[in-house]
C-alpha cells in the first residue's frame, strides 16, 4: 500500500451541506472528502501527540492525563451539538489511544501494532523507557 499522506491545509474542508445533497452518491463523495480530511487531520493530530509525549516528563500511557481529556471534550463539545459530549469523549477516547499507541510503537521500532494488554501477556515492555 502506498503511503498517500495529505497536508491537512490542503484537504477539502467546505464539504456541502447536507440540506444541498440530492443523491445517494453526492452523499457518499461529501463523506469521501470529509473522511479524507479527517485522516488527514487525524495523521497531523498522532504526531504533535507524539511530540507531547517526547516533551512531558511522564508520557505515554504512564503519563496519560484525564483532566486535559476531559478538558478536550468539553472544548469540542459546542461544535458537535447533535454528536453531544458523551459521544464525542467515546470517539476522543479511541483517538488519544490510537495516537499514544501509534507515539509507543514509533519509539520502541517495532514496526508492529502495539497493544499495551499485550506486551502485559508476553512479559516483554516495547521500551522500558518510553516516555520517561
Ligand atoms: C498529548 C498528551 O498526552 C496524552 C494524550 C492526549 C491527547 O492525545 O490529546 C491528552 C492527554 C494525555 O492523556 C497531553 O498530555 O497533552
Amino acid at each position: 500500500m502506498t503511503d498517500q499522506v495529505l497536508d491537512p491545509a490542503e484537504t477539502v474542508v467546505a464539504p456541502p451541506r447536507p440540506e444541498e445533497i440530492a443523491t445517494l452518491a453526492q452523499a457518499r463523495a461529501a463523506i469521501d472528502d470529509i473522511d479524507a480530511a479527517l485522516a488527514a487531520l487525524l495523521e497531523r493530530r498522532a504526531a504533535v501527540a507524539a511530540v507531547v509525549q517526547r516533551l512531558k516528563p511522564v508520557g505515554g500511557f504512564a503519563g496519560r492525563d484525564p483532566e486535559r481529556e476531559r478538558r478536550i471534550v468539553a472544548a469540542m463539545a459546542p461544535l458537535a451539538p447533535s454528536l453531544g459530549p458523551e459521544r464525542l469523549a467515546r470517539i476522543m477516547k479511541v483517538v488519544i489511544e490510537a495516537g499514544l499507541e501509534a507515539a509507543q510503537e514509533a519509539r520502541s521500532g517495532t514496526g508492529r501494532e502495539t497493544d499495551p494488554e499485550a506486551d502485559s501477556e508476553t512479559g516483554a515492555e516495547a521500551d522500558p523507557s518510553a516516555g520517561r
